[in-house]
């Protein structure tokens, strides 16, 4: 049976050129925009969280730039997982493998936004920040989604990194720099990733399975995978109060760090104790929606907390 995308490569080589019937949404699609939108969000934080000043009009731009970076490599990993998309229920209706979006148009959509973005935030703010933003589409285009995603359980572990680089992007724009406090933000995500995806690799795990891909529940096991989250989870709880002791910010960020954290720890236990081959993996589900939850909240209150520390100080100075 051929699936979707080899008729449309069929199409492509009669020769007979035609126009593209994808819309402005399917591209937009291709920009995995529900994902890149806390991932921006955290470039964002980093921007904040920097102690120095930007022009607000280059920090938009920096963060236009990290954006649409961040939706380049989602669209290079989608051109090419197309084939694995196309056989999984959860991604089977994304814009290629759906044939509303040929692999080679979304290829160069993706590659024409990489360089794009690397290049005007280059430009615009500094090598430095446009290096690692580069190196981070590269991390997450070549050497997770191309190589270790298929290849091994670690996958999503070392591949975290690539989701963890944007805070460091963005300190980067305002500092010019890679700092101990901006490597403790990408900590905290490269840590929070493991119990965020497992908990939804659980449930996906028939999914998986079909695409032959080596996710750790798959590999593994549940109750190995189940000890990693409540272990990740731990790590990331305890990694995300250090801002408190490395002061960069305050114990009351500290306080809240560590309730958010107590819940995040909790949900992974959760999950732990969730029998195997549990059918309806509601503790799973819950543990992957409050991790989202989770980092959301880690970085606006870490940006909170800037913004109280700077209008106490400015509170103190007029007087
Ligand atoms: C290698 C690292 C990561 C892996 C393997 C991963 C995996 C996934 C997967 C498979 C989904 C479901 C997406 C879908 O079905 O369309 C998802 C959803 C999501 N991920 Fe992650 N993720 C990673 C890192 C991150 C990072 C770094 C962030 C943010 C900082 C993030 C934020 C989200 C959000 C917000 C969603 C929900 C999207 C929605 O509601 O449709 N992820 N993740
Ligand atoms: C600035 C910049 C380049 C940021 C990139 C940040 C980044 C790498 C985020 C990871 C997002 C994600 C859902 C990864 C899962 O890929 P997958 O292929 O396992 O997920 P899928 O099966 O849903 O496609």
């Amino acid at each position: 049976m051929m699936t979707v995308i080899d008729n449309h490569e069929a199409l492509a080589e009669d020769g007979d050129f035609r126009l593209s019937e994808a819309s402005a949404r399917d591209y937009f699609e291709l920009l995995k925009p529900r994902v890149m939108s806390l991932v921006v969000f955290t470039a964002f934080a980093g921007l904040v969280l920097a102690p120095d000043h930007i022009n607000p009009v280059l920090g938009l731009i920096a963060i236009l730039c990290i954006a649409v970076g961040a939706g380049a490599s989602g669209a290079l990993n989608m051109w090419y997982d197309a084939d694995i998309d196309a056989v999984m229920s959860r991604t089977a209706k994304r814009p290629i493998p759906a044939g509303r979006i040929m692999p080679k148009e979304a290829l160069a959509f993706g590659l024409v936004l990489s360089c794009f973005s690397v290049t005007i935030l280059g430009l615009a703010v500094n090598w430095l920040s446009a290096f690692i933003l580069a190196f981070t589409i590269f991390f997450y285009v070549v050497i997770y989604t191309m190589w270790l995603k298929r290849s091994t359980p670690q996958n999503i572990v070392i591949g975290g990194a690539a989701g963890a680089f944007p805070p460091m992007i963005g300190w980067a724009c305002v500092t010019n720099s890679v700092t101990i406090e901006s490597t403790v933000l990408f900590l905290i995500i490269f840590l929070w990733t493991p119990a965020h995806f497992w908990a939804l690799a659980l449930f996906k795990m028939r999914d998986y399975e079909a695409v032959g891909v080596p996710m750790l529940p798959n590999v593994s096991g549940e109750r190995t995978t189940k000890h990693q989250i409540v272990a990740y989870a731990v790590l990331t709880a305890i990694c995300a109060v250090l801002p408190t002791f490395l002061g960069f910010a305050s114990v009351g960020y500290g306080v809240v760090a560590a309730v958010l954290g107590a819940a995040f720890i909790y949900c992974s236990i959760a999950v732990w104790r969730m029998p195997d081959g549990d059918l309806k993996m509601i503790p799973a589900k819950k543990l992957f929606g409050f991790s989202i939850f989770y980092l959301f909240a880690v970085f606006s209150a870490l940006m909170l907390d800037r913004l109280v520390a700077m209008l106490g100080s400015y509170a103190g100075g007029s007087f």
